[in-house]
């Protein structure tokens, strides 16, 4: 686990959360660093919303300490915590998008936080934000769907509207709260490339559940598994097979020492491979010095 980072924009310690009686976040510990897309994987209930909402300050901690871009969450006053919330954007599995507004609008309001009073119709946003609203709908490449109700697009086209809309705040973390739920396999896979691609580009921290494996393995640096509130896992995608992954996954709801088990066989065979492959490495710089 990344435990000591240099410059981590994110890090939880001993997090707990309780709403009534139940405990949803139960001792998490969780350092990200910047530029890092790490995926939430857990079962329903595991906590993964709970963690998100965190990370922008829409929960505060029953216990334990939550930092993110340096900041201290829960000491925040609440004009600090606006000011914020402006620098981390979120995503969520049913866009939140206002379905009468016009696509255009609904990536406008993303810089609403950066302005003074509501803004009620185009003309209201300055020109050069308008500009920026256009740049990033054709990034997500509907920028012919501006003048089109939000409401008239297709489930993965909202997605895309409702990532335009993020990148109008200017974020430096990203989070996905389960932002391909709602959609078909095509549309998943399309939104998802997206996201890392939108990442890359503006060197965003991601930090996004899920639930699919499958979408998991092929997409994020790192993998962090929730089971009742606590992490069970955390390790990088690579060499993570799908095999190894389902098995974890399908066990989630067995007892930590058996998740602890499995844990450290991955990083066992993690070893293995990494000698092996200084092994097959040293064999090749021998073989072309012969
Ligand atoms: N506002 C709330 N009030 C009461 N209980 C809550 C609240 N929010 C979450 N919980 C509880 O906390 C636990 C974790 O919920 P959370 O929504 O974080 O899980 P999740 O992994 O995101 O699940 P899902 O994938 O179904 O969204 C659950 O038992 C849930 O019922």
């Amino acid at each position: 686990m990344n435990s000591t980072t240099a410059s981590p924009v994110i890090r939880l310690s001993g997090v707990a959360k309780d709403f009534g009686s139940t405990r949803a976040l139960n001792g998490v510990e969780l350092v990200v660093e910047r530029g890092e897309v790490v995926v939430l994987l857990g079962l329903s209930g595991s906590g993964k919303s709970t963690l998100l909402r965190h990370l922008d300050g829409l929960e505060l901690p029953t216990a334990g300490t939550v930092e993110v871009l340096g900041q201290d969450i829960p000491g925040l006053a609440p004009r600090e915590l606006r000011r914020f919330r402006g620098r981390v954007a979120m995503i969520f599995q049913q866009f939140e998008l206002v379905p009468s507004l016009t696509v255009l609008e609904n990536v406008l309001t993303g810089a609403l936080s950066r302005l003074r009073g509501p803004r009620l119709g185009l003309w209201a946003y300055p020109k050069a934000l308008k500009i920026a609203a256009l740049t990033h709908l054709d990034r997500v490449g509907l920028l012919e769907k501006a003048y089109q109700r939000a409401d008239q697009l297709s489930g993965g086209q909202q997605q895309r509207v409702a990532i335009a809309r993020a990148l109008m705040q200017r974020p430096e973390i990203l989070l996905a709260d389960e932002p391909v739920a709602s959609l078909d396999p095509e549309s998943s896979e399309q939104v998802m490339r997206l996201i890392r691609e939108i990442a890359a580009d503006h060197g965003l921290t991601v930090v996004c559940s899920l639930h699919q494996v499958d979408l998991a393995l092929g997409w994020g640096d790192r993998i962090v598994g929730l089971r009742h509130g606590q992490v069970v896992l955390d390790t990088p995608t690579a060499g993570l097979s799908k095999e190894r992954a389902m098995e974890i996954y399908g066990r989630v709801s067995t007892s930590t020492a058996e998740l602890d088990a499995i844990e450290s066989e991955l990083k066992e065979s993690r070893l293995t491979m990494e000698a092996e492959a200084s092994v097959g490495a040293s064999r090749l710089t021998v073989g072309g010095t012969r």
